[in-house]
């Protein structure tokens, strides 16, 4: 009889903590992720999902607590080398290159992993297939999004950190985003999303971060309280 042990979760982040300019952003955090695994960050505006995604991508370090992958600590430098390899990351701030055309800020990504030939196949598929040789700067801000989108599938890294990726998307562009995702885990990829928007992505992992200041009264409060008395 064999005995099967228990897999390593690729990403595990054990009583994570982190602070930003001396103030605790996160506290405790604890997650496991394999394969194919999803976790959706939400929570209110300054919560930490960006700094959570930040820390992941190894701009800042925990101050408490490991995040582990394959079971080694990332911040190792060794180990940081190989991890910071695996990541794809997606944010608001998009690193288009005005001046390029649509399919050359694809292509150049593309040339600086040593990789060719999807950039065209994943512009098309983000719908951005009769724009390859328009310059990037006549886009607009969801055609931009697409672009990014493109970008994440042409470089085909295994994590996918992914910061507000359905802002400026319309319905279409979600949809294209909850399917490239979904076809990202069947491969094998992980994905982490922070978003105030609805998502749809099966059986993902929920994590809310609590507000870090308690939240003033509104108008909105003052009304309702209003109502009950
Ligand atoms: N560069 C920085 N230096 C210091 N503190 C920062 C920095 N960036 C963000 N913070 C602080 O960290 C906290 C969390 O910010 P973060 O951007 O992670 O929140 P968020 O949940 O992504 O918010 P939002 O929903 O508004 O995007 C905020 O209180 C913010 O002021």
């Amino acid at each position: 009889m064999s005995i099967r042990r228990p897999q390593i979760p690729r990403l595990l982040l054990q009583n994570v903590s982190c602070m930003r300019n001396a103030q605790q952003i996160l506290r405790h955090v604890n997650v496991s992720l394999h394969d194919g695994g999803a976790l959706v960050l939400t929570g209110t505006n300054g919560s930490g999902k960006s700094t959570f995604l930040r820390m992941l991508a190894g701009f800042s370090k925990p101050s408490a607590g490991e995040i582990l992958w394959n079971g080694h600590d990332i911040t190792q430098s060794g180990i940081f080398q190989q991890y910071k390899l695996q990541l794809n990351w997606i944010s608001l701030k998009d690193a288009i290159k005005e001046r390029f055309t649509v399919l050359d800020n694809v292509q150049w990504f593309e040339l600086l992993e040593n990789k060719i030939g999807k950039a065209q196949p994943a512009l098309e598929l983000m719908g951005l297939g009769r724009l390859v040789k328009e310059k990037s700067r006549m886009l607009s801000m969801g055609q931009r999004k697409r672009l990014q989108l493109a970008r994440l599938l042409a470089i085909d890294r295994p994590i996918w950190l992914l910061d507000e990726p359905s802002v400026a998307l319309d319905d279409e562009g979600v949809r294209l985003l909850e399917y490239i995702i979904a076809e990202h885990r069947k491969k094998g990829g992980i994905v982490i999303v922070a978003t105030h928007l609805p998502i749809d992505i099966e059986d993902a992992m929920i994590l809310r971060l609590p507000p870090r200041f308690p939240r003033k009264m509104t108008l909105i409060d003052m009304l309702d309280r209003a109502d009950i008395s």
